[in-house]
């Protein structure tokens, strides 16, 4: 099948990239010259684990290629998939502005009859206004048919998650459509959902908001925890086990990150809202995460007061999860706000996301990709990210290299009996802390 995907960000590049390699030919297509040329001398612009690899192959075999020219992009296509942004408006509201212009482009450059595809995630009703969009600038006369199809991979296993998904949700009223499009997917061997368009567009909003809902609600148990003695590691595994309640996603941290919860659970409160109906749960999701994120800082002033002044702390992990550079809602961006009105010495670690933290991060900041040297002579360390190479570090590293060996983990990545054992005083999220050393 010959397809075109609109928008290379981390949902266009991976499913076109993944499209390609099981066998369709794909144009992919932007507004970014920049990232286009990148792009096309096979380099990726996103980091994701697997992608430059694929994307190299299918260049090679000439199933892959580039273009910010509409006309080139969309010659001979029958399938166009849509994955530009989505980003959150002031009111919360997603901003719909990206879709209207690229589905007006491609009316105004379809030659022939096309199915597109709605991979963006977009409120109830915006695929049949897509429709509209499209159907009053239309310059030929040819048939358009609109189809949601919603996105679900997680960034840093984002060519895993394609080819092994849950399900993929195809929404539309028409069953050639839908035959079609189970047609092209059929290769990823995952298994197809179909429904109408609106519960479509439905699904995608309501599974991140529920997924969300499971994360603030084990912080809250977290912090109930710390309180009342119980470890909320056990408590979750306890509550994992039952396989109505499921074990996934009840990590607690310090909240939830990236470019995606935080904006969509805005934006379905939103659609709620649109409708008169107050989404209560979800407010408080929303609200339980904003006070999460910081809730190290809150840790270390009530550790030492609020006199933190000229303290050296190492921040460990800036990106909103590890595996990614992304820094969209990322704790760390909170931390570091907030650290700062104590002047404080920051120096941040991240193996990879510096160059992105330096374009949102305002503070004054010392940044290394050397996890040492972030230790050095500080007198706390905050754990933001849980990257492997934090995880990996012995306690004895923490020991040797800093002043005091004080840790405050916001992603529990250690056990604090090993702690104990080595004599360093360890503070995580919703279990018992260890002081005594
Ligand atoms: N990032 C993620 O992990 C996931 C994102 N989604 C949804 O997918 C959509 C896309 O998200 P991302 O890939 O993260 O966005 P992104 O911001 O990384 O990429 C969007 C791309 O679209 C391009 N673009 C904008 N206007 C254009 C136009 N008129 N013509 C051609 N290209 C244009 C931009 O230059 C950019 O490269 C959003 O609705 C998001 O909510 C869904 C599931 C996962
Ligand atoms: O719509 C999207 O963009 C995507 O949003 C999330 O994917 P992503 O944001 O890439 O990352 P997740 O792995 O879901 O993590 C999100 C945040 O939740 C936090 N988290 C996750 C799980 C957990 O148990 N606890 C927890 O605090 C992570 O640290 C991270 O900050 C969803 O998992 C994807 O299914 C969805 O497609």
């Amino acid at each position: 099948m010959n397809i075109a995907v609109i928008g290379t960000g981390y949902v266009g590049l991976v499913t076109g990239t993944c499209l390609a390699e099981i066998g369709h030919h794909v144009t992919c297509m932007d507004i970014d010259p920049e990232k286009i040329k990148t792009l096309q001398s096979g380099r990726s612009t996103i980091y994701e684990p697997g992608l430059e690899e694929l994307l190299q192959n299918n260049i090679e075999n000439n199933r892959l290629d580039f273009t910010t020219d509409y006309a080139t992009g969309l010659a001979n296509k029958g399938i166009v998939y849509i994955a530009v942004g989505t980003p959150e408006n002031e009111d919360g509201s997603a901003n719909l502005t990206f879709v209207e212009a690229v589905s007006k482009d491609i009316a105004k450059y379809a030659q022939n009859d096309l199915i597109v595809v709605t991979k963006s995630t977009v409120p109830v009703g915006t695929n049949h206004q897509i429709q509209n969009w499209i159907k009053e600038n239309l310059q030929q006369d040819v048939n358009i048919k609109v189809a949601s199809n919603p996105e679900f991979l997680r960034e840093g296993s984002a060519v895993y998650d394609t080819f092994n998904g849950d399900r993929i949700v195809i929404g539309t009223d028409d069953e050639n459509t839908a035959n079609t499009l189970e047609e092209i997917n059929r290769p990823f061997g995952v298994p197809v959902y179909r429904t109408d368009v609106n519960s479509a567009e439905m699904i995608k909003y309501a599974s991140n908001a529920f997924l969300a809902t499971k994360i603030s609600f084990i912080n809250e148990i977290a912090n109930i925890c710390e309180k009342t003695g119980a470890n909320v590691a056990d408590v979750a595994k306890g509550m994992g086990m039952d396989d109505r309640i499921g074990s996934k996603f009840l990590n607690a941290g310090i909240g939830f990150g990236g470019s995606c919860f935080p904006k969509d659970t805005q934006s379905l409160i939103h659609i709620a809202k649109e409708v008169d109906y107050d989404f209560e749960i979800l407010k408080g999701v929303v609200e339980v995460n904003h006070q999460q994120k910081v809730k190290l800082v809150d840790q270390l002033i009530e550790r030492f007061g609020s006199s933190l002044e000229q303290m050296k702390i190492a921040v460990l992990g800036l990106a909103f999860k590890p595996n990614t550079d992304d820094m969209r809602e990322a704790a760390s961006i909170d931390v570091i706000n907030k650290l700062s009105s104590y002047n404080v010495n920051i120096t941040a670690y991240d193996p990879i996301a510096i160059d992105q933290a330096k374009k949102v991060i305002k503070e004054n900041v010392n940044y290394t990709t050397d996890i040492e040297e972030a230790l050095t002579n500080a007198d706390v360390a905050l754990i933001i990210t849980e990257w492997d190479q934090v995880k990996q570090l012995e306690f004895n590293t923490f020991k040797k290299l800093m002043k005091t060996p004080i840790i405050f983990d916001g992603r529990n990545c250690y056990d604090p009996k090993e702690a104990e054992k080595a004599s360093v005083e360890y503070h995580s999220i919703g279990r018992p802390s260890v002081t005594k050393i």
